[in-house]
């Protein structure tokens, strides 16, 4: 770096002159003197009528997509038309940045649940071993354990290259990456060769976005098949995976209590799962060698995504014996089925469940745990769904021995008024605790627990607010619990 356009153009067989570029960018609120200024139609805006603007900026040259044969305006600096541009972004930017993907690991994780879970158990895995893991989610881009909060999930096609760069700087050796559907479908990463892509799950999501559930599956296949990954590894738990997998012979596949005798590929399958307090111990059967582990996760749904994180761990050639033995090391991920407290202690659970399944999945997963009693606290957001409150009040009545409703997010509503909204839901009302402070609610569960009950606090999971009214006000479910019961994670 720099690359002068005619070397970047060079790759895509199109001529141009030798200017220097300082960087590409596809927004002009980034733009800076001496950048390369890409003008895509967008979804909201027509991004090629502020090539204008782009010039007074000082950009050194446009690139603009032509597909519907858009005309530019007269400019005083080189415009190229390039016809399906937005397909090429990738690919521009990662010449531009030297193709970092190739010089790491690249694991691409997509799926409707478990992105963030098995990013994270990706890098962290490889920090326990020795070597720096990085991550790209919705948690934030960054080393494991030092993320810079981000927009989206996926970034833009330019970011992604330039985050991974920085990896390649910082010697990062595993990254790995959440690939959102609307990633997929809009070419942010159809030209990184992704050493190891995973496949989790597909349900119900986004479908004001794509329309239709085979739509939405579409676009999660890509993943497969936009740069050929050198490892496909997918959950033949899940039946949208099963149906790909009869296309899919080499790839690895991975399951809980069940075998697929027809799939000719490699394997990691769990069996004799325990679901004790301080979290899961597995066996493993898998092509690479057959073992225990145990790690410090929550519920059936961790085990596929410890399987998954395992399976990918496993194509990247780590030991399998080593990955057994390091598991039991392995963090949950902030907010997601946190668990806070000593053995002498209730076990506090922090998960961000905040719809009705999220928070049936999650007290399914507190109640495999529980030895003793299953508290539920958790409220619903104001000026949000209403539909949901009586709805996710009777999971929680269902599941829970004790009820406690308290404040999340009130927003612009009366907290009184959304309590009352989840009691409709209820069918033994007078047997439910309320307790508008979230501080508060935790202390009356406290006082009722004993070691051996789990307390579970869903919906705020890694929020550090509180919004009342249009204010926010600096609360945190996981701080308040460590001051509470006086422990660390
Ligand atoms: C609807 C959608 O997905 N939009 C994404 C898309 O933007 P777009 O290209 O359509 O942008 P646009 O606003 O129409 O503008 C068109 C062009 O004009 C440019 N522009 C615009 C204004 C201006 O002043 N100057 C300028 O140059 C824009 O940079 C853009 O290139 O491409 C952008 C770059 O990659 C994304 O940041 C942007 O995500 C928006 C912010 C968004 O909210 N996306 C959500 C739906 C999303 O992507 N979610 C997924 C999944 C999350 C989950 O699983 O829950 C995610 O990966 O985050
Ligand atoms: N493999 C899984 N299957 C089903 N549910 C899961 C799975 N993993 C996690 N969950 C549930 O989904 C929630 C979100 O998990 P996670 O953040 O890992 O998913 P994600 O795919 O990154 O979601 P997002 O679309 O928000 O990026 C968790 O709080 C948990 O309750
Ligand atoms: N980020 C999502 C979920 C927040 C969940 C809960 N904490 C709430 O405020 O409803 C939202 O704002 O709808
Ligand atoms: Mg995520």
């Amino acid at each position: 770096m720099p690359l002068a356009l005619d070397k970047l153009l060079a790759g895509l067989n199109i001529p141009a002159p030798a200017i220097e570029l300082c960087d590409i960018q596809l927004d002009t609120r980034l733009l800076k003197p001496g950048s390369l200024f890409l003008a895509l139609k967008g979804h909201a805006v027509d991004g090629r009528l502020f090539m204008q603007q782009a010039e007074q900026q000082g950009a050194a040259a446009i690139l603009f997509d032509n597909t519907d044969g858009f005309e530019p305006p007269a400019l005083n600096i080189p415009c190229i038309a390039v016809s399906g541009l937005a397909e090429k972004v990738s690919e521009l930017a990662g010449l531009f940045y030297e193709t970092p993907a190739q010089k790491l690991a690249l694991v691409g994780v997509t799926g409707t649940n478990g992105k963030s879970t098995c990013t994270q158990l990706i890098a962290n895995w490889a920090e326990l071993l020795g070597q720096r893991g990085g991550v790209l989610g919705t948690l934030g881009n960054g080393l494991f354990g030092q993320l810079r909060a981000t927009e989206n999930t996926t970034g833009s096609a330019i970011s992604i290259q330039q985050e991974l760069a920085r990896f390649v700087a910082e010697n990062v050796d595993v990254a790995a990456m959440e690939v959102s559907s609307h990633g997929l479908v809009q070419h942010r990463v159809s030209a990184l060769q992704f050493a190891a892509a995973v496949f989790t799950n597909l349900s119900r999501d986004h479908l004001d976005y794509h329309h239709t559930m085979e739509a939405y599956a579409d676009a999660k296949r890509q993943i497969f098949k936009q740069a050929t990954p050198e490892h496909c590894i997918l959950n033949a738990d899940d039946a949208t995976a099963c149906t790909w997998l009869k296309d899919m012979p080499q790839a690895v596949i991975y399951a809980i209590d069940q075998r697929l005798p027809n799939h000719p590929g490699p394997f990691v399958y769990a069996s004799d799962v325990k679901y004790h307090p301080q979290g899961i111990t597995i066996s493993i059967h898998s092509s690479w060698g057959d073992g225990v582990l145990s790690a410090p996760l929550l519920g059936k749904f961790n085990v596929s995504n410890l399987l998954a994180a395992l399976a990918v761990m496993l194509v990247l050639q780590y030991d399998f014996e080593t990955l057994c033995q390091t598991a039991s090391r392995l963090q949950p991920v902030t907010g997601r089925m946190e668990c806070f407290g000593n053995q002498d202690q209730p076990l506090v659970v922090v998960d961000y469940a905040h719809t009705p399944d999220g928070l049936e999945k999650a007290l399914q997963a507190a109640r495999q745990h529980c030895h003793g009693r299953l508290f539920c606290l958790f409220g619903c957001g104001g000026d949000r769904d209403k539909g949901k409150r009586p709805q996710m009040a009777a999971i929680a009545e269902q599941w829970a021995d004790t009820l406690i409703l308290t404040d999340d997010n009130p927003r612009t509503e009366d907290p009184a008024a959304i309590i009352a909204d989840m009691c409709a839901g209820l069918q033994k009302p007078e047997r439910v605790h309320i307790e508008h402070s979230r501080t508060e609610a935790l202390r009356l569960a406290l006082a009722q627990a004993v070691p051996g009950d789990i307390i579970l606090l869903a919906g705020k999971g890694h929020e550090d607010y509180q919004i009342i009214g249009k204010e926010k006000h600096h609360y945190s479910d996981r701080e308040t619990v460590m001051q509470l019961l006086g422990v660390m994670p």
